[in-house]
């Protein structure tokens, strides 16, 4: 039996977005594009288009997506942080019909979008800018939780002048403080006609509503640089579009906080090419450049691939799976863990030993919950397992 989804490692790793830019050699800038007011606005009362703070603005339909794509601007969004989007008006009411636009609190009562004293950002050598750690972080600690400043849905029909032109116009409907903190992003290309793509291109992370992948950037979450074994993890709660940062080994003072914009549990020749062709730099950190890496990871590959094995046969034991999670913990990879931490539950409830296998159900139930979130499926095997009993599970004494 198949019993965890072993590939399901990362639901939203960082997106990486076509960009065209003179580097290609494509020649199809122009400056400005015609903007047409939208049908359903003509009038521009406030309340019409609520809870935008402006009359959103509209391409022609395009017929790629059938539908036509507008600004939405909230500038009142967060208390006054604002947010801007452009994707299609039916998407757009999904948005607005979010707690994040909906319930006043949502927001202020998680204590999003508040500056915590958990980092500083700082130049990182061969990195950009970066973020430290301002004192000394423990698991499960909150680095940061912020919602983005601009979504885009992810067309492939405007040439990326016009593209250029419309997410350009968003971002300048943003308050001025948001709005700086985006242009001052870090890019790939340093095109200047291209810079909000560019932007995009260098900080996007995927957010889905209503079923359609949009891109976002957040800024001051676009500081974390990358590791292959990251002390940090993120998940996306889309119902308030917060992006939360918690930290998933000891992190010292001073010490960089990084998080993965790759699977880490991918080879390294993908992982690399991933961050190559993504975001324009060369991995240098130790899993990238130790060779010992590749053999952990198949070595992980086939401890889980036994301990997945319900054959009388199956070499599967409560050590093999003591050994898989020390795998993890040599390869820097804590906050990946909930795979791993479920076959430890199933391998010692398979031998009767409740207690263990209460505890590792425990320790994956948290770190799913790290690394996918409240909403994530394989949560729901971990809380059945505590739920009713470990005795009651089918794993329960079934290697004896
Ligand atoms: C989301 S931004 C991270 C913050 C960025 N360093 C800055 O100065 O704003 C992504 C960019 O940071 C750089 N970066 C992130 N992680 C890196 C790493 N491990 N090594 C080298 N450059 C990295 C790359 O230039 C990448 O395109």
């Amino acid at each position: 039996t198949e019993i965890l989804d072993r590939q399901c490692w990362h639901e939203y790793p960082f997106r990486t977005i076509e960009l065209r830019s003179s580097l290609d050699g494509t020649q199809d800038y122009a400056t400005s594009i015609q903007i047409f007011a939208s049908h359903d606005v003509k009038d521009n009362k406030e309340k019409e288009h609520t809870p935008w703070t402006h009359p959103p603005i509209c391409t022609e339909k395009l017929p790629s997506i059938n539908d036509k794509l507008c600004i939405y601007t909230s500038t009142t969004f967060s208390s006054g942080r604002g947010i801007s989007l452009f994707t299609t008006p039916a998407l757009a009411a999904q948005f607005a019909a979010l707690p994040a636009f909906q319930d006043p609190s949502a927001l202020s009562s998680q204590s999003v979008n508040t500056q915590k004293n958990t980092y500083s950002i700082s130049p990182i050598p061969g990195k950009g800018l970066g973020m430290l750690a301002s004192k000394p972080l423990r698991f499960g600690d909150r680095v940061m939780a912020h919602t983005p400043a601009f979504i885009a849905y992810l067309e492939s029909e405007l040439s990326t002048a016009e593209r250029e032109a419309w997410w350009r116009q968003a971002v300048e409907a943003l308050p001025e403080e948001i709005k700086e903190k985006f242009l001052g992003l870090s890019f790939v290309y340093g095109d200047e006609r291209v810079r909000v793509q560019d932007i995009v291109k260098a900080n996007t992370f995927a957010v889905e509503i209503g079923g359609v992948s949009h891109l976002a950037v957040f800024p001051e979450t676009s500081r974390v640089n990358h590791a292959c074994g990251p002390n940090a993890q993120y998940i996306i709660d889309t119902e308030i579009l917060t992006h939360y940062i918690h930290v998933t080994r000891p992190i010292a003072q001073g010490e960089e906080i990084t998080i993965s914009y790759t699977s880490p549990l991918y080879p390294t020749e993908i992982r690399n090419k991933h961050l190559e062709q993504g975001f324009h730099f060369t991995c240098t950190c130790p899993r990238c450049t130790s060779p010992s890496s590749s053999q952990t990871l198949d070595q992980i590959e086939s401890f889980q691939n036994h301990l997945n094995d319900w054959s009388d046969t199956s070499p599967a034991s409560p050590q093999m799976a003591e050994n898989l999670l020390h795998l993890h913990r040599t390869e820097g990879l804590e906050g990946f863990m909930d795979i791993s931490y479920g076959f430890a539950a199933l391998a010692y409830n398979a031998v009767g030993d409740a207690e263990a296998a209460k505890q590792y159900a425990e320790k994956a139930r948290e770190a799913v919950l790290m690394k996918d979130g409240a909403w994530a499926d394989n949560l729901r095997i971990w809380e059945e397992m505590l739920g009713e009993g470990v005795e009651g599970h089918w794993s329960w004494r079934r290697r004896v």
